[in-house]
């Protein structure tokens, strides 16, 4: 047990926050002795139909998470809340928020929720007011969006740039990647659609020769992202664009933007027309919200539409403030999800967007989770006796349905699934076929898969047996719009960080992604021997 103390908003109170492992608390003792919940019958009949009422707590932006199919009830909740107290969620969420140094392996604070909102005091670190600095980044991005879409700076001929293509790689191309998916259709639909937007992020060549094979470069803006700026895949990648724009005959830095830290390489460099800035206290698979995610969206889109998704993120972490679990959707799904990792014994978790809008959400959320929560040390390093993080995967349902979904239901493991649905789709085209629109056949299809998981379907012929009694929760919203998924977003990003408060792990640094890197630098310097040379050898190095 470790105790650390905090300041709490009123900066009078002294708050003792102790950092024990999961295994150690008495909550999670008695939690794992509640009797188990037998979904199948909970879900049946009219008692069904009373959970998915009364199992269904508010979210931002008019969603809600429904959490009917889980394999929890009264008794199960009650010793979540306990669970919840004794972890001091709220009080390490309001640490975090008020600047204290939650990512101890790197001794940095943790500050992304800043780049949307003020959740408590001021956090001032190097000297700075950090919120005041997100913001004017943010407000920076903005002129020079708006600049770039009336002509005010234009290529070297005067002519608009009409594409923007973000280089980049893991944090810094997976979330802005997946929110401009989720908002293309939208922007182009409401009128704000200003820009295409296009990602290079694999060292494999073949990723930024076919994008730059399908675009202007002479009237294009690439914006290079890069925390570190020391990204080797990043600056392989920026190269290969530069070449691109020299033998186009044109002046690579009248064409490149650089999204970094004030510490990096990149900061102070001429190779870029302009940069605009995060920081050490903002990881990268939490960064869509800071400069990363801004600039590439608020050139798409415009600064206004990202905006609205900061004002949607920080909506939701607001709910994450409250103490009281059936107010705060993100410490429930946090807690049902350690229940099931670490009481029930579930490997694996699947997100299933019910929503092509949501395509690439799932790849973003393996990193955003799995990043941050696969350890096996807690925050002081010392090895823990329990499991953490579960396997993270999915894909936009209906296809799901008909690729993996056959292990979901029939499979010898158990999955738990985490559904996101929309009562509407994003464009006004749809047709009417067997009597109901492709948006209804959607609906129809997560909420059959709900009950088909649950519930299952007995059959003498046990090749066509569902056993059922596979836990689900589903978040339902109006429409993938800028503020909903802001909201959605945020749910994600404080659900791990909730969960890595409740296994003791730090989940804001990657240790675990360096000993790759440091091989692949010795395989390209000749420095390998024994089995590295051999692979090195075979693959032609
Ligand atoms: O933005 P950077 O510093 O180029 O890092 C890119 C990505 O690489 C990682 O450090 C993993 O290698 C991620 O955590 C990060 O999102």
């Amino acid at each position: 047990m470790r105790l650390v103390k905090i300041r709490l908003n009123d900066k009078e109170e002294i708050a003792m926050i102790t950092w024990n492992n999961l295994d150690t608390l008495e909550s999670f003792k008695e939690l794992s002795k509640v009797g188990r919940v037998d979904i199948k019958e909970a879900m049946s009949g009219d008692n069904g139909a009373k959970r998915v009422k009364e199992y269904n707590i508010p979210m931002a932006e008019g969603f809600t998470y429904n959490f009917a199919a889980k394999q929890v009830d009264a008794d199960v909740l009650e010793a979540l809340a306990k669970l919840a107290k004794e972890a001091q969620l709220t009080e390490k969420f309001e640490a975090l928020y008020n600047g204290a140094v939650i990512n101890t392996g790197e001794n940095r604070l943790v500050l992304h929720q800043l780049t949307r909102g003020q959740l408590g005091d001021a956090v001032v670190a190097d000297g700075v007011d950090k919120r005041k600095f997100y913001v004017e980044q943010q407000e920076r991005i903005a002129e020079f969006a708006n600049k770039v879409h009336s002509g005010e700076i234009t290529n070297a001929a005067g002519e608009k740039f009409t594409t923007v293509v973000q280089i980049g790689i893991g944090g810094s191309d997976l979330g802005p990647r997946a929110m401009y998916l989720a908002l293309e259709n939208w922007a182009k639909k409401n009128n704000t659609f200003k820009m295409e937007a296009k990602f290079i992020s694999n060292v494999d060549p073949d990723d930024a020769a076919s994008v730059l094979a399908s675009v202007d470069v002479a009237h294009s803006i690439f914006i290079l992202v890069s925390k570190s700026g020391t990204t080797l895949e990043t600056l392989t990648n920026e190269s290969f664009v530069k070449d691109a724009l020299k033998n186009a005959g044109l002046d690579a830095s009248k064409h490149m933007i650089a999204v970094t830290s004030e510490t990096s390489p990149l900061a102070k460099s001429d190779d870029y027309l302009a940069a605009f800035f995060m920081d050490d206290y903002i990881g990268g698979r939490y960064s869509s919200t800071s400069a990363v995610g801004g600039a590439v969206l608020s050139l798409a889109f415009g600064p206004e539409v990202f905006a609205q998704f900061l004002d949607g993120a920080a909506a939701e972490d607001k709910l994450s403030k409250n103490a009281n679990i059936m107010e705060n959707p993100e410490m429930l799904d946090a807690l049902i999800g350690v229940y099931e990792r670490n009481v029930l014994g579930y490997p694996s978790t699947a997100v299933l967007p019910y929503s092509q809008a949501l395509s690439r959400f799932p790849a973003h959320l393996q990193q955003a989770d799995m990043e941050s929560n696969g350890k096996s040390v807690n925050r002081f390093g010392e090895p823990v006796d329990y499991v953490t993080g579960p396997v993270i995967f999915g894909e936009p349902g209906t296809n799901g349905q008909h690729s993996f979904y056959q292990l979901l239901h029939q499979g010898t493991d158990i999955v738990p699934l985490q559904f996101i649905g929309f009562k509407n789709n994003q464009l006004d085209t749809d047709v009417v076929i067997q009597d109901s629109t492709s948006q209804q056949k959607l609906c129809a299809n997560v909420a059959a898969q709900i009950v088909a998981f649950a519930c299952g379907k007995a059959d003498d012929n046990k090749n066509k047996n569902f056993e059922g009694g596979r836990p689900s929760s589903i978040i339902i919203g109006d429409q993938v719009n800028p503020a909903s998924l802001g909201a959605l977003l945020a749910h994600f990003e404080n659900k791990i960080m909730f969960q890595g408060f409740l296994w003791n792990v730090n989940s804001f640094d990657q240790e675990g992604v360096q000993l790759g890197k440091l091989l692949a630098k010795k395989v390209l310097a000749h420095e390998t021997d024994g089995a590295l040379k051999e692979l090195s050898d075979m693959l032609n190095i």
